[in-house]
């Protein structure tokens, strides 16, 4: 039977994306995890992109709107009722997005049923006025979730909330990685600029796919901080033969594919079956080798201990908020405190993986202590055969340097005017002979 509204122009996009909204705000999902089932009835790829991009919208000026919605209503919406959903959907189309009013609310409309359709039109009608006469206006950077900006700040200082508001206020530029070192044609190319070897960061203007060099197999994306780890491994040839690395949590392979074109041996290992098919898809398009291994590593361990370990360890993911807006409202401290037991019992397993006199690197890309300092002070505590091995300046990207202890935070105030970079927390360990 057809849907009595299956013919409006774009309204399935944005029934999808009240689902997005739905899985995040009330289930806690993160939009990555909710795609599936909240666009599945979408064949269009453009529609699975705008429901996208609208959900992620309005989690990141979800407080602007709401402001917004609040002043117009006389008795407060609940947070999580449809009609709020609806307007929040509508209102940011027409001031972030630039669609149209009458195709935001025409298609907002039907997402709800009977009265509230009134309340929706009303209040829809009631903000565009204050809009039009000046009296409502958007904030220049959108608001980080009161809890977490509080967290931040205690953490990282009282600037860090207006960085990254600022951060948050632009979509992230591109950033690639590179097989080969020959990187400077690329350069004039995509009009891009290079923060480091193998890099360059440039603004996305055609689908990925579509760039020369996609199809060869010439780079992946992966943020600038995201490739600090693996080059803090350097190169993996000596004397001729390969040192063997084990990527612990390696799909999809951003890490591997680095490792792996350093001349490095790499064993990667992930329990994500579904990641590991598109992991596979990476390498044989670089046309790079590891050996992968799909496995629990609360079970899994290697034959023999391996020269270095890689352990980019599963967590809260507060440090890729600019990509993924859904993860500052759905991580708490309960969440923080819940990976950090995880990153504990992990930490456990990885370490003894390190032969003697071999290196481990720790990563989270996370902005909370609990997942990066405190699982690295930890593991000090506990084992006595590991020290850190301190980061130089030269090892790092322009514009980074290590902290005093000679490990690697990045954060949201950082290479502001190169674009920004995510918040990750790197530790080089060295286990003593
Ligand atoms: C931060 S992501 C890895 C990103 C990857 N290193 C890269 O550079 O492309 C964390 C990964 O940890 C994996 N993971 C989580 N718990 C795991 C476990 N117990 N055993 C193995 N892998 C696990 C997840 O499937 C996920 O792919």
């Amino acid at each position: 039977m057809n849907e009595p509204n299956a013919k409006i122009p774009g309204l399935a996009a944005r029934q999808s994306a009240i689902r997005l909204l739905d899985a995040v705000c009330r289930r806690g999902e993160t939009l990555d995890q909710a795609m599936p089932a909240a666009t599945g009835k979408l064949s269009n790829p453009s529609d699975k992109s705008l429901a996208h991009n609208i959900a992620a919208n309005v989690l990141r000026w979800m407080s602007a709107l709401d402001a917004m919605i609040d002043s117009a209503t006389r008795n407060r919406l609940a947070d999580d009722a449809k009609p709020r959903m609806a307007l929040r959907i509508a209102l940011v189309q027409v001031l972030i997005l630039e669609t149209p009013q009458h195709a935001a609310i025409s298609t907002a409309l039907p997402l709800v049923h009977g009265g509230p359709r009134r309340l929706v039109h009303g209040v829809f009608s009631t903000v565009m006025r204050g809009i039009e006469s000046g009296k409502l206006k958007l904030p220049e950077y959108p608001a980080i979730p009161e809890e977490t900006e509080n967290r931040w700040m205690q953490n990282w200082g009282p600037d860090i909330g207006d960085a990254a508001s600022q951060a948050w206020s632009k979509p992230a530029l591109l950033d690639l990685s590179f097989r080969d070192e020959n990187v400077g044609e690329f350069i004039q190319q995509f009009e891009g600029e290079s923060l480091a070897p193998k890099h360059l960061r440039m603004l996305p203007s055609v689908p990925l796919t579509q760039l020369p060099g996609f199809d060869e197999g010439a780079f992946w994306v992966q943020d600038l901080a995201a490739s600090i780890p693996a080059r803090l491994l350097g190169e993996g040839n000596v004397d001729g033969g390969a040192k063997t690395v084990l990527d612990f949590c390696a799909a999809p392979g951003g890490k591997t594919m680095q490792l792996a074109s350093n001349g490095w041996k790499v064993i990667s290992v992930d329990n994500n079956a579904k990641r590991m098919e598109r992991f596979h898809d990476n390498l044989s398009r670089t046309k790079l080798e590891a050996e992968t291994v799909i496995a629990d590593l609360m079970k899994w361990k290697p034959s023999e201990p391996a020269d270095a370990v890689l352990f980019d360890a599963p967590c809260s993911a507060t440090g890729i908020f600019r990509r993924h807006p859904d993860v500052l409202h759905c991580i708490g401290s309960r969440q923080i405190a819940d990976r950090a037991e995880v990153q504990r019992a992990l930490l456990e397993r990885v370490a003894p993986c390190v032969k003697p006199g071999g290196v481990l690197v720790y990563a989270v890309c996370s902005l909370e202590p609990e997942e990066g300092e405190e699982q690295i002070e930890g593991l000090l505590e506990k084992r006595d055969d590991f020290e850190i091995e301190k980061v130089t300046s030269g090892e790092l990207p322009d514009g980074i340097e290590p902290q005093a202890d000679g490990t690697v935070r990045t954060l949201p105030n950082m290479l502001a005017e190169q674009g920004y970079l995510d918040g990750f927390y790197i530790a080089r360990l060295r286990r003593k002979s």
